[in-house]
């Protein structure tokens, strides 16, 4: 069972940018129950310790199953503002200095609640953290993958009164099966908008996804990636394009993409020059926030403090940053 680190590390934590952070990931067990209890939703789950012992995956599916269910919890602005003021708290004393934020509209419009609603709560905690938590932000808005192609088009327009508080398009959901090339009309769309592009591929998919992400998709950064391993074409590919890839650690052993922490390619992909970064994927469920992936790494795959500086710097170089705010949060790394 994971137990979530109940208060900030030990050591002074390296400032970092996080990269790969699904909003509706932070829902903890803590705040489930009482946004159930504010908006009169009643859980299957009796006590917090009976939730957190559902926290058991196989895969990538049976997370999911969790992850929307507990959804059912978010119904108003307040709701979105409060988790994304619990989750900037917590990032705040993992070193998180830049935080680029998932969010699954998708998931909250099917179940009634408008995008207006999700995009408002958001924003009003993000608005803030600037001057609450010394993070920066960005907003990410990510498209189903196992919905219609038809639904993220429909999403898409829906969104355009509020692009100018979304930096960048993504896919989530559940990989096998629903290849990135299904999204190419609407990723096309975004791009003329203006918008970055991130796509989740290569996680339990084929190294074939990834390859879709970059030529279909046109993506700016792929999400997980770990697969591409499998390809020694596309990591000259990736590396010769400098395709940033955000990694996830504990997400990837608590969803069996590895089968143990000490397995992980990360050093490999080091090895063979990708521009690897560590993030914590949807930490409320996978025992961990920013610093926590980064000190299991270190303990787990031995990574000394020259590579932890390295995956930090790659946060920064591979966010959507302006380059002034960039270069100081790099000069703010090497002061450190
Ligand atoms: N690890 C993950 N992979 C795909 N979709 C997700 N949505 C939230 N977490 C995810
Ligand atoms: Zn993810």
């Amino acid at each position: 069972m994971p137990s979530t680190p109940a208060s900030a590390p030990a050591h002074r934590p390296l400032p970092k940018a996080e990269l790969h952070l699904h909003i509706e990931g932070t829902l903890e067990p803590g705040l489930a129950f009482t946004l159930a209890e504010r908006n009169g939703v009643t859980l299957p789950y009796a006590t917090e310790d009976e939730l957190r012992r559902a926290y058991s995956f196989s895969d990538l599916q049976s997370f999911l199953n969790l992850y929307y269910a507990l959804m059912e919890v978010l119904r108003t602005e307040d709701d979105f503002a409060d988790l994304a003021h619990a989750y900037l708290a917590r990032a705040k004393e993992q070193g998180v200095r830049h935080a680029e934020i998932f969010f699954d509209p998708q998931a909250h419009t099917s179940r009634g609640v408008p995008l207006g609603t999700v995009i408002r709560g958001l924003a009003r905690a993000l608005d803030a953290a600037p001057e609450a938590y010394g993070i920066t932000t960005r907003l990410i808005m990510c498209f189903l993958r196992d919905e219609s192609a038809e639904s993220a088009l429909a999403t898409f327009e829906a969104a355009r009164p509020y692009l100018d508080r979304i930096t960048a398009v993504g896919l989530d959901s559940a990989e096998v099966g629903h290849p990135p090339s299904k999204f190419q009309e609407v990723f096309a769309l975004a791009r003329e908008a203006g918008l970055k592009c991130v796509a989740h591929a290569g996680e339990e998919g084929p190294a074939a996804y990834v390859w879709e992400a970059l030529d279909l998709l046109g993506v700016d950064r792929v999400d997980h990636g770990v697969r591409c391993m499998e390809d020694e074409r596309l990591v000259a590919r990736l590396v010769a394009d400098r395709i940033p890839l955000t990694v996830c650690p504990l997400s990837n052993v608590r969803l069996r993409v590895v089968d143990d922490l000490a397995d992980h390619p990360l050093p490999a992909m080091l090895d063979a020059g990708l521009l690897v970064t560590v993030n914590s994927d949807d930490p409320a469920y996978f025992g961990g926030y920013a610093d926590d992936n980064f000190t299991a790494v270190r303990d787990a795959l031995g990574l000394d403090d020259a590579t932890l500086r390295t995956l930090a710097r790659n946060s920064f170089l591979a966010s959507f940053l302006d380059e002034e705010t960039r270069a100081a949060y790099l000069k703010e790394l090497d002061a450190c």
